[in-house]
């Protein structure tokens, strides 16, 4: 398989709009690769916590639109990074009518909404994100033709039990678009090789480079092997990083140290 990370530049002198237009034109220059992945929240930038409500979305929304006709246009499966998500009215979701979130969007190379995903876990502690979004509380694995998506978002990559659950539910590569500061960038590089290498799995992590609401992002989009060696990682820029892999060196992995079957259920439950 070959995938393209798009670590997008998400500054504050372009517009949404601008953004929107020249993320779908890099996307259809990507035909003739599989899968293409974009960063977390990129129309307005994961740290731009005024503008999540002006530009919430709903899941077919503009974002949704543009990336559906570049997809299509590509002919790839696109995991189309995050939006500022507006549930609809009656939907019944856990945050209420109207509620706020983080969703990631997959689409299939025919432009339908093949996932999405709200993320579960949302970062500020007591600020931003993690007060201004609800959170979501499905785990969303995407079959493509020769592995399994495993989708979890960002600040989702310190919590490994997320991951496992991704495991269970059959995935194979995991993919991890952000919004990393750059002033934790050790920690992004560590996480990704250490969630390839505890679950045995292909870890595709796409952030954004640039500067948005006074915050530095880290760039370093990475792909790792479910091994763990490093297969391809960007500088700090913007930057399309295309990788070649083979889906089936996960279950190669997986026989050759089973490490996996040694697994004791249960230890996560209160002990008497
Ligand atoms: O966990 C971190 O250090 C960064 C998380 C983050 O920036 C996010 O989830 O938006």
């Amino acid at each position: 398989m070959r995938a393209s990370l798009l670590q997008v530049a998400v500054n504050e002198g372009e517009s949404v709009e601008s953004r929107r237009r020249r993320v779908a034109a890099l996307v259809r220059e990507q035909a003739g690769v599989d899968l293409v992945v974009l960063p977390e929240l990129w129309t307005t930038g994961a740290f731009a916590h005024e503008d999540f409500a002006r530009e919430a979305e709903p899941l077919h929304g503009p974002t949704f639109e543009a990336m559906a006709e570049a997809a299509r246009d590509a002919g790839v499966w696109l995991h189309a990074g995050s939006v500022p998500e507006r549930a609809a009215v009656g939907e019944g979701s856990t945050g209420g009518d109207g509620a706020l979130y983080n969703t990631s969007l997959v689409l299939s190379p025919t432009g339908d909404l093949a996932a999405a995903y709200r993320k579960i876990h949302r970062f500020g502690f007591d600020r931003g994100e993690a007060v201004l979004m609800s959170a979501g509380d499905e785990l969303v694995t995407v079959p493509l033709p020769h592995t399994t998506l495993g989708v979890a978002t960002c600040y989702d990559l310190r919590f490994p039990e997320l991951f496992r659950g991704l495991v269970d539910a059959g995935a194979e590569t995991l993919v991890v678009p952000a919004g990393w500061p750059e002033r934790r960038r050790a920690h992004w590089t560590l996480l990704a090789r250490a969630r390839a290498v505890e679950n045995q799995a292909y870890v595709l992590a796409c952030g954004t480079a640039g500067t948005h609401a006074g915050v530095p992002q880290a760039g370093h989009s990475i792909v790792v092997d479910p091994w763990g060696e490093v297969l391809a990682e960007a500088g700090p820029g913007e930057q399309v990083l295309t990788v070649d892999f083979d889906p089936a060196l996960v279950a190669k992995t997986r026989e050759q140290f089973p490490a996996l079957k040694d697994r004791v259920l249960g230890l996560d439950r209160p002990h008497r």
